[in-house]
């Protein structure tokens, strides 16, 4: 396996992990019979430069956000491209991972075995990464943020900081994994059983529900969702603008 960087420092980084790394994409891409760009979006015009013209035939997964398969096509000639989006808890063998192939795919096998090293692999037409990248790709970090305000929330009652975050992080472990092992059991069934009317619980979901939690949260992912929109279009009008617009 070949990673590329750029910078001495993270190549170093590639090499104590161990992998072979180079900042010569060109080189990297012309033995290799899977090439996966995870640059952020907006250094994919130089990748693109680099590679554009030798991936003709062979797969190329791009886990870039926003960045849509029929731009990676015009700039990446005859490469068969996929998309994929994983989440950061990949770092813990447990991506959730959307995989759009394009029709007749024949390097299919290759590219789900590579991603299901990192956790599950999840087939989805392509009209629906923007959505998981905003749910499942971001996901990870607005479920951080909450934690964060459950364990500041800990703290102000009065919880020592010791177990306070121990307490929140198994807390969203643990009632997802009732959740989980019981799918038939809508999360406000579960809300329900939880409260105690006149109790503890229903007084901390009237607060919730008077500063629209809920709303926030819907809001919130999708505004990620048309963020991963804009990104499609400043790409494109980057490409546009670095390849000439080429075809
Ligand atoms: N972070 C996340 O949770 C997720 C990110 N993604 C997507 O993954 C992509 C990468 O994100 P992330 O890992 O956070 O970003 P990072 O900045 O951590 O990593 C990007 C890497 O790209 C390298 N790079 C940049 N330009 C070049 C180049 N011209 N040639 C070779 N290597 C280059 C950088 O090397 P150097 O450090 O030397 O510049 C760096 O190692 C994004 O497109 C994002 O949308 C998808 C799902 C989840
Ligand atoms: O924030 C981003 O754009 C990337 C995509 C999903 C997670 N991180």
């Amino acid at each position: 396996m070949v990673a590329t960087a750029r910078s001495q420092e993270r190549l170093v980084l590639l090499r104590e992990a161990g992998l072979e790394a180079t900042s010569c994409n060109r080189c990297a891409v012309e033995s290799a019979d899977l090439v996966f760009i995870s640059v952020k979006p907006y250094h994919f015009p130089i990748v693109a430069r680099d590679i554009g013209g030798i991936v003709a035939g062979k797969p190329v997964v791009s886990v870039m956000a926003g960045v849509p398969v029929s731009l990676l096509q015009k700039v990446l000639k005859g490469a068969e491209v996929y998309r994929a989006m994983p989440n950061l808890n990949i770092r813990v063998g447990r991506s959730l991972t959307a995989l759009y192939s394009p029709p007749n795919a024949r390097h299919y096998g290759l590219v789900r075995r590579a991603l299901s090293c990192f956790g599950t692999v999840y087939d989805v037409p392509e009209e629906f990464i923007d959505a998981w990248t905003a749910v499942a790709g971001s996901g990870p970090a607005l479920v951080a943020e909450f934690l964060d305000a459950l364990v500041l929330a800990a703290l102000a009652v009065g919880l020592p900081r010791s177990i306070a975050r121990r307490v929140a992080a198994e807390l969203l472990e643990s009632t997802a994994r009732y959740l989980l092992e019981n799918p038939d059991v809508h999360p406000g069934v579960l809300r329900d059983e939880v409260i105690t009317p006149a109790g503890t619980t229903i007084a901390a979901i009237r607060t919730l529900e008077s500063r629209g939690f809920k709303s926030a949260v819907i809001d919130a992912v999708r505004d990620a969702t048309l963020r991963a929109g804009e990104i499609a279009r400043e790409i494109a009008s980057m490409l546009d603008n670095s390849l000439g617009g080429s075809d």
